[in-house]
This record gives structure tokens, sequence and C-alpha cells, in this order.
């Protein structure tokens, strides 16, 4: 049911490399089956930087679908003009590619609030997010840590797991936005048992593998050296790992982060499970930072994002690489 219904593209930051890569998106794979949720002047303002033919149509639910599906037309000059759906929702103030204004936060917030309320409902059947900016929208006054947190918050989800993938790996991570000293508080018992119950559950359902195996990092270096370096292992994470092997879960670990990312446990691994942001994603990054895409779990609908942020220095220029943004298409279309 949900595979006739069009992915929804949140732009992100207005005054970042969003709009760009979208329209660069539009330009690889068409416009067909896909809405962005933008303000339509902004994106005709982009289009008209780069030099790009677009023809805006507003988006109706009622009606989407059901006249011309053509992505490209030709006009007089037989130049080629996308033909893009737009659901409008309109900025608070002018933008400047590349300077942020607090004003905006609010425009973004609400894009992404009827993008993923869109998905919720089956209007539509994914969210592709482009890259928005925490510390704007904290600026404008809004507690706002990542999407992943904000779109746990609309569906009402206790626990959502962040995991990043390339071709040669998925990284998940035990917790997500927050400050490095808290890391190991949070980490409990039950927190991580979550984490894992919400991996293991979306690898079989979303990604079919009937026996995922796991690999799981410690959080100490070396795995905490049987409690001479941290004993956080020995009291929170064997513990979590030996119950849920107990009921039938591939666990390896934990195994000091240091040598996991080798290609024998990689080849090997449907998931490596990181304890927290930086311990994980700067390797991922490292191997396939362009190409990597951002996938939320335990989601009631499919988000997927790029690996990438704002990238002001790049906004309106059109130099920004799309690579990411055309791997989060294509693993949504691989998955609806
Ligand atoms: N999915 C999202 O919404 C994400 C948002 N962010 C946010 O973005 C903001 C800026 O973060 P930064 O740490 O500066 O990271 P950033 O990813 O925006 O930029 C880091 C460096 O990578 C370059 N870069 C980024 N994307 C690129 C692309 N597509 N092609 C070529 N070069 C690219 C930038 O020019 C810059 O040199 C922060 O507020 C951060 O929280 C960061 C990561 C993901
Ligand atoms: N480093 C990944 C990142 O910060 C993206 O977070 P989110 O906005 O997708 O929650």
């Amino acid at each position: 049911m949900l595979k006739n219904k069009p992915i929804i593209i949140s732009a992100g930051e207005p005054a970042g490399i969003g709009p760009d890569i979208v329209l660069m998106l539009l330009q690889k794979v068409g416009t067909e089956g896909i809405v962005v949720c933008i303000d339509k002047l902004l994106l005709k303002q982009r289009a008209e930087q780069a030099n790009i033919q677009i023809e805006i149509k507003d988006y109706c639910a009622d009606t989407y679908g059901s006249v011309s599906t053509a992505s490209l037309s030709c006009n007089e000059s037989r130049k080629k003009t996308l033909i893009i759906t737009v659901l409008h929702v309109p900025l608070k103030a002018e933008v400047i590619a590349g300077e942020l204004n607090a004003l905006n936060s609010h425009y973004v917030l609400e894009v992404l609030t009827r993008a993923s309320i869109g998905c919720m409902q089956g209007e539509f059947s994914a969210l592709l997010t482009g890259p928005v900016h925490k510390g704007i929208i904290n600026e404008a006054g809004v507690l706002f840590s990542g999407h992943t947190e904000f779109l746990a918050d609309i569906a009402n989800v206790e626990k959502v797991v962040m995991v990043l993938a390339t071709k040669i790996m998925k990284v998940g991570l035990a917790t997500t936005h927050i400050p490095l000293n808290k890391v190991s508080e949070t980490i409990t018992k039950e927190s991580l048992q979550q984490v894992l119950e919400i991996v293991h559950s979306e690898l079989q359902n979303k990604y079919h593998k009937k026996h995922p195996k796991i690999y799981v990092c410690g959080l100490n270096p070396h795995a905490g050296e049987d409690g001479h370096l941290g004993r956080e292992e020995i009291d929170t994470i064997i513990p979590v790992l030996q119950m849920l092997r107990d009921k039938g879960y591939d666990l390896i670990g934990p195994m000091p982060a240091d040598t996991m990312f080798q290609p024998k446990y990689l080849d090997d691994a449907d998931l490596i499970l990181t304890m927290y942001h930086d311990q994980g994603l700067p390797v991922l990054k490292y191997q396939g930072f362009g190409e990597a895409i951002n996938i939320t779990f335990g989601l009631p609908f499919l988000r997927v994002s790029v690996d990438h942020g704002t990238a002001l220095d790049m906004a309106g220029t059109f130099t920004a690489n799309p690579g990411s943004m055309i791997a989060a298409y294509e693993h949504i279309k691989g998955l609806v």
C-alpha cells in the first residue's frame, strides 16, 4: 500500500546545502514519486542560482499521482525542465545562503513536523531528511539535539537507535547526541537491552536477516581490560549481552572499539553497535563520507538521512557532493 505513496523530502536548514542537494538529487533520479517539503520560493531561487529549469506544482494529497507523472518536460528552448511537486511551508525570513538566521528555525521544525506526520498517517512512504543546523534551532529557544530525538518525540516512541550505513558497514549508536560525560550513566542495562532489541528486530524485519549477527563494542579502552580500565563492561554490557544470548540473539562482544573495525569482523557483522556518537561515526565517515546514510531504527515509519551537515561554506554554490542524498534515496527505494 505505502509502495505507491510518494517519498517526502525535507530540505533541512534553508541557508545550508539542503536545497542544493535536493535539486541535484532530482536532476539525477527525476521527480516522479517525490514530494519536496520546502518553501517553494526558496527552491525556485536556488534553482535559478544553479541555472536549473524547474516548474513547481503545489502538492495536493487528494490529487497527487492522478495527473501526469512526467517528471521532465521540454520548453520551447528545448531545455529540460524539472517538474517538482512541492509541499509548501513558508519561511519566516529571507534566506541568504550560508548565513544562519534563528528566525527560520521554526520553519525547519514545521517542515519536519508536517513531513513526519504525513509519514505516520500513511500519506508518504518514507521521509528523506536534508541536514539541519542543531545550534541555530537551540538559539531560537527550542531544545533540539537532532532529527533522531525530535522524530522519536513526534512519534511518541521512547527509544530509537541511530544507525549509519555504507556499503561496507552498518554502525549503530547506543547513545546519540549527549555530552561525553553523560555517556556512562546513560548506558543502563535497560537502555542497552532496548537498543539491542530494536536493532535486532529492524535487521530481521527491514533487512531480512533471519539471525542478525551484532558485534558490540565496549565503552572503555580495551573493553575495560577485565575491569582494570573501567567497569561498565562487567557491570552493564556483559550481563545484557548474556541475557539476550539466552534468548537466542547472536551477539559478539563486548570488544575493544579500536580493533573492531577490521575486515574479518566487518565482513561477519550485520551491524556493529558502538557506545557513543564519536566512537563509531569517525570510522564510518572516514571509510564512506559522501555515500554514507543515516537511518533511524525504531520509528513507526522509514526515515533515512544524509551523513553530513549543513556545510554552510558550500551553500548555494552547487559544489556539494550529492552522493549521500542519492544513496539515501536509493536506500529508501530498496525498502519501500
Ligand atoms: N543530518 C543532519 O541533519 C546533520 C546535521 N549536522 C549539523 O550540521 C551543522 C554543521 O556541522 P559540521 O560539523 O560543520 O558538519 P558538516 O557536515 O556540515 O561540514 C563538515 C565539512 O564537510 C564538508 N561537507 C559537508 N557536506 C558536504 C557535501 N555534501 N559535499 C562536500 N563537502 C561537504 C563541509 O564543507 C565541511 O568542510 C551542525 O549543526 C551539525 O549538528 C551534522 C551532521 C548531520
Ligand atoms: N552525526 C549524525 C547526526 O548528527 C545526525 O543526527 P540526526 O539529525 O539525524 O539525529
